[in-house]
C-alpha cells in the first residue's frame, strides 16, 4: 500500500547525493520508501549555482587550509527544500551534521522520529559559514568524536536509524522495541546454527523451550554487559527488584 503523503520525510542536501543510494536502495529505508511510508529527496547545492563553473564552494577569511561550502548555494537548497513542504505542514527541521554538534543517541533518534519533515545538510571541505548555520539550522548533530570528509554517512546514519522508529515501518518480526538502548541497556548475545561451532556450544537455557527462563536470562545477560561495557549507561537506569536480583547474580558469578 503506497501512500501519498509520507509518515516522515527526509530531505538530504548533499554534493554528493549519489551516496544515498547506500540506504535510499536497499534494507529497512529502501522497504519502508517503497511502502510510501518515508521519502528521501535529495538536493545537490550545485544545481543552485548561476556561474559558468558551477562553484560551490569557496576560500575562507584569515586564510587556513581547504575550502568552505559557498553560502548562496546552500541557502537557495535549504529554501528549497523548505518550500518543498507541503503547505500547513509544520516547516521542516533543519540539522546540520559536524562533530561540534550534539552527540545522538536513542533518545534523539527516538524524538526525530516524531518529526514530518528532517532536512539534513551534509557538509565537505572545511565547512560551512558560521552565518548560514546560525540563520539555518535547528540542530548540529554528531555521530562522535571523529571527523568524516563529509557530513553524507552520518546523515544517512540519521535516516537510518530514525526510520526504524517511525511505526509501521518495521514489521513486528523485527520490532524496534527489542533494539538495544531501546530500554538504555545493551543488547544481548545471539546465537545461530550449528549448536556446537569452534567446540562451543549454545547456551543449554537457550535450547530449553522456556520461555520464561530465556527472557529472564537475555535481560540478565543484558544487565551484565551493560555493567561491564557501559556503566555510564546503566547508572542512568532505574532498575526493577527483579532486574537488580539479577544483575547482582550475575555480578556474583563473575567475580566469583
Ligand atoms: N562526527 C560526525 O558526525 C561528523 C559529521 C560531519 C563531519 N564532516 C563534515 C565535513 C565538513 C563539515 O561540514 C563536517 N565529520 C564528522
Amino acid at each position: 500500500m503506497t501512500t501519498s503523503n509520507p509518515i516522515l520525510r527526509f530531505s538530504a542536501i548533499s554534493l554528493f547525493p549519489e551516496m544515498f543510494a547506500a540506504v535510499t536502495e536497499s534494507g529497512v529505508v529502501g522497504r519502508a520508501i517503497k511502502k510510501g511510508k518515508v521519502a528521501v529527496d535529495l538536493i545537490n547545492p550545485r544545481d543552485f549555482t548561476t556561474d559558468r563553473h558551477r562553484t560551490v564552494d569557496d576560500r575562507p577569511y584569515g586564510g587556513g587550509p581547504g575550502m568552505l561550502m559557498k553560502v548562496e548555494p546552500l541557502e537557495k537548497a535549504i529554501e528549497f527544500a523548505q518550500s518543498s513542504q507541503p503547505d500547513g505542514n509544520r516547516p521542516g527541521k533543519v540539522i546540520y551534521l559536524s562533530p561540534q554538534g550534539e552527540k545522538i543517541d536513542h533518545q534523539m533518534v527516538s524524538q526525530l522520529s516524531q518529526e514530518e519533515h528532517l532536512i539534513l545538510l551534509a557538509g565537505r571541505y572545511e565547512g560551512i559559514d558560521e552565518r548560514l548555520l546560525n540563520k539555518h539550522v535547528d540542530l548540529e548533530l554528531s555521530l562522535g568524536d571523529f571527523v568524516l570528509s563529509g557530513g553524507e554517512l552520518a546523515a544517512m546514519a540519521v535516516i537510518d536509524s530514525v526510520t526504524r522508529l517511525v511505526p509501521e515501518v518495521l514489521g513486528h518480526k523485527e520490532s524496534a522495541e527489542q533494539d538495544s538502548f531501546a530500554d538504555g541497556l545493551l543488547d544481548h548475545q545471539h546465537y545461530t546454527r550449528p549448536e556446537v561451532y569452534d567446540g562451543n556450544r549454545v547456551p543449554q537455557v537457550l535450547l530449553s523451550g522456556n520461555h520464561q527462563v530465556i527472557e529472564s536470562w537475555r535481560l540478565q545477560q543484558r544487565l551484565g554487559r551493560t555493567w561491564l561495557r557501559r556503566p555510564d549507561l546503566l547508572a542512568r537506569k532505574k532498575l526493577t527488584e527483579q532486574e537488580e536480583k539479577l544483575l547482582s547474580m550475575f555480578q556474583a558469578q563473575f567475580e566469583s
